[in-house]
C-alpha cells in the first residue's frame, strides 16, 4: 500500500467541507469525502471531527466495531507529519498499520464490557421479590382464614 505520504496538521485543516473532508485518527490521515453520506453515524459528526483536528478521541469514544476499523483502511491517504505513534513508521514496510488497528479494537471492546459484580444483585433482587410475594400470599390465604 502507499501509506507513506506525510501531511502537516495545518494542511489537513484546509479540508473540512462536504466536498473535501479529511481527518486524522491515531496519526493516520483519512479522506472521508466519499464516505460522508454512507457513514452510519452521519456526516455531521465526520465534518465536526474534521474541523476539530485530531479525531482520535471522538472515534474511540464511539467504540467502533472491527468492521468499521477495517473499512478505514480504504480511506487512508497518508500519515500526520511528526506523529510519533505506531502509524508513522518512518517509511518502514507497513505491517504496523493493520496491527495497530487490531490492538485498538481489542482494547475498546475490553473497556466497554460491563462490570461482573452486578450479576449477584441481578440474582438476589428477583429472589427477594418472589419471597415477599409468597409471604403476602401465605398471610392472606391461611392466616386471615384462621382468624375468621
Ligand atoms: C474513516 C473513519 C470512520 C469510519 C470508517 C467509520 C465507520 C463507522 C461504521 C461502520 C459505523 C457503524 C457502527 C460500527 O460498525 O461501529 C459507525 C458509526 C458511528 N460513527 Fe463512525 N466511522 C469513522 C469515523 C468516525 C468519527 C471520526 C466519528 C466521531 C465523531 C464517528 C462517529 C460515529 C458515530 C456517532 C456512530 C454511530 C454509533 C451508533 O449509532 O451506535 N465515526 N462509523
Amino acid at each position: 500500500m502507499q501509506v507513506s505520504k506525510r501531511y502537516s496538521p495545518s494542511e489537513i485543516s484546509l479540508h473540512t467541507t462536504k466536498k473535501d473532508c479529511w481527518l486524522f485518527i491515531h496519526g493516520k490521515v483519512y479522506d472521508v469525502t466519499t464516505f460522508l453520506e454512507d457513514h452510519p453515524g452521519g456526516e455531521e459528526v465526520l465534518l465536526n471531527a474534521s474541523a476539530n483536528g485530531d479525531a482520535t478521541e471522538s472515534f474511540e469514544e464511539v467504540g467502533h466495531s472491527s468492521t468499521a476499523i477495517s473499512m478505514m483502511e480504504s480511506y487512508v491517504i497518508g500519515v500526520v507529519e511528526g506523529y510519533e505513534g505506531s502509524a508513522a513508521g518512518g517509511g518502514a514496510p507497513n505491517t504496523k498499520g493493520a496491527m495497530g488497528g487490531g490492538a485498538v479494537s481489542a482494547r475498546t471492546l475490553k473497556e466497554r464490557r460491563p462490570p461482573p459484580s452486578s450479576s449477584f444483585l441481578d440474582l438476589l433482587l428477583p429472589v427477594l421479590i418472589l419471597g415477599l410475594a409468597f409471604g403476602a400470599w401465605y398471610y392472606l390465604t391461611f392466616y386471615s382464614k384462621a382468624k375468621a
